[in-house]
């Protein structure tokens, strides 16, 4: 069996004729050669040398559509321009030979019969182009109603039949149009007997079989995003990311005009010693290279992994922390394809719980009274909640911190609400972007203001993986609220 293309009940695309179009298309030249037959049989020579021109245009206007209306017509009008020259001057090499004879008359019954030739293909023209036109109309009206009025999911032995043969690709993108459309108005496009969930099904067949992603992470998507947004979200991960530039401040001198506090009191002039941790020994040589080159000089390289730093810097021993934080990058699919089908369930897991213990060590080095800083952010490269939201909350949970404005005017608010997963509402002043809204790699980030020194006491039994269902309490209830059973949940 022919493979199942758009499940059209009665559409030729199901069952694999010659596509449409092209049958269409025959059956349009079949009439027009009628209709020449037709022409022909008049037997004047006149009529012949009009045929013959009309065959001309035939072939010129019958390569597409659009050169029949467009281009077609100019490439007539000049051959056909071209052909009465030629005419005139046989016309006038004919009345140099009758030179005496009552050339004038017959010059003008020549006229005369030119311009009937001439009315005449003009009007056959007008006629054909008339036909033509409503012809393509009415396959465009064809068309159309045949993708979107009949379109119907396909039946399992018609999808084991598609397994069995290589990828249709046109007809599973056309099918993921239909399902985005149909879904869009389920109550009058939906297919009798069906549910939404049965579209959605085969719409994740089919984007994973379109764009090679593996069901787990199309089906988090799925989860993510409504479907006409999913949509143009993988579309925006097919295409590369502008390159941006940036001022480096360390190289270029920046003037300033105005400023609310002495220059000298700003962070960055304040700033002492920076250390950049870097746990895998290889990556060390290129973050030294990148100081190098960026002419950063105030600082210190380390070796160690991020979950021991509190013991070497020391508890609230720094100002502030940016954790740029190891994560599946599935925000950057569109500089790794790997990511599509590599990245599972379990692998998602395994960062969110090394990044829930790195965000509590990052907290513990940050000193809640800095003057300048207490502050903590915490990013990622990568679209899930489990790494980003679920994370953050976490931290909300385990440290006496607060969530602050990223101080970013742009990015959407991170999720207060995923799946059955209810996080703290300040969840909101996260930010999230997007390839598909922001033109930017998918990225998440998040800004904490450490509020004490102290830990808030937490039931030893606390897993990393768990979320708390319910908001983060407040100061006066932090510790009665954390002790309470923590509903154990996988995200
Ligand atoms: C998102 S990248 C940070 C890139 C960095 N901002 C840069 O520009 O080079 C995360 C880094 O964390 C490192 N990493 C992974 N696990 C770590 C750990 N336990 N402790 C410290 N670093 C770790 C990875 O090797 C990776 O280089």
């Amino acid at each position: 069996m022919a493979p199942a293309a758009l499940n059209k009940t009665k559409g030729s695309k199901l069952q694999k004729p010659p596509p449409k179009k092209k049958a269409k298309n025959d059956i349009f030249t079949e009439k027009h050669l009628k209709e020449d037959d037709i022409l022909d049989d008049s037997g004047s020579s006149d009529e012949e040398v009009e045929d013959q021109e009309e065959f001309d245009i035939d072939e010129q206007g019958s390569a597409s559509g659009s050169d029949i209306l467009s281009d077609g017509d100019d490439t007539f009008t000049d051959d056909f321009l071209q052909g009465n020259d030629d005419e005139e001057k046989v016309s006038s090499s004919d009345s140099g030979k009758d030179s005496g004879s009552d050339s004038g008359s017959d010059s003008d019954s020549r006229s005369d019969s030119d311009e009937s030739d001439i009315e005449k293909k003009s009007r056959a023209l007008d006629e054909r182009k008339a036909r033509e036109e409503k012809d393509a109309e009415e396959e465009m009206r064809l068309n159309i109603a045949e993708e979107h009025d009949e379109f119907r999911l396909p039946t399992k032995e018609e999808l084991e039949d598609e397994a069995h043969r290589p990828p249709d690709l046109p007809n599973i993108q056309r099918r993921i149009r239909e399902i985005v459309r149909v879904l869009s108005n389920f109550k009058d496009l939906k297919q009798e007997g069906t549910r939404r969930k049965d579209y959605i099904e085969q719409f994740k067949m089919d984007l994973c079989s379109y764009y090679g992603y593996n069901d787990f992470l199309i089906g988090v998507f799925v989860e993510m995003f409504p479907v006409n947004e999913l949509i143009e979200l993988v579309e925006a991960f097919e295409k590369p990311r502008p390159i941006c530039l940036r001022t480096n401040t360390l190289k270029v001198g920046l003037v300033v005009y105005d400023s609310q506090v002495p220059i000298g009191a700003t962070p960055e002039y304040m700033a002492g010693i920076i250390y950049a941790n870097e746990m895998k020994v290889p990556r060390l040589k290129s973050l030294t290279a990148n100081l190098h080159r960026m002419g950063v000089t105030n600082t210190i390289v380390c070796n160690y992994d991020g979950r021991e730093l509190t013991k070497v810097l020391g508890h609230n021993a720094v100002d502030r922390v940016l954790l740029d934080a190891p994560c599946s990058g599935t925000g950057v699919i569109s500089k790794d394809e790997s990511v599509k089908t590599f990245k599972s369930f379990e692998e998602i897991q395994k960062c969110a719980h090394l990044q829930k213990q790195l965000i509590l060590a990052a907290i513990d080095m940050v000193d809640a009274s800095s003057k300048s800083g207490g502050y903590i952010v915490y990013s990622t490269c990568s679209m899930m909640v489990a790494e980003n939201e679920a994370v953050i909350n976490y931290a909300l949970k385990m440290r006496d911190v607060k969530l602050v404005p990223c101080g970013l005017d742009f990015g959407r608010p991170g999720f207060i609400r995923f799946r059955e997963h209810r996080f703290h509402p300040s969840l909101e002043k996260t930010r999230r972007f997007y390839p598909h809204v922001n033109n930017m790699d998918g990225f998440f980030v998040a800004k904490l203001k450490k509020m004490s020194n102290s830990i808030p006491t937490v039931a030893p039994s606390e897993p990393l993986e768990s979320v708390e269902q319910a908001s983060v309490p407040n100061e006066s209830n932090r510790e009665k609220k954390i002790a309470e059973p923590l509903k154990k949940q996988v995200l």
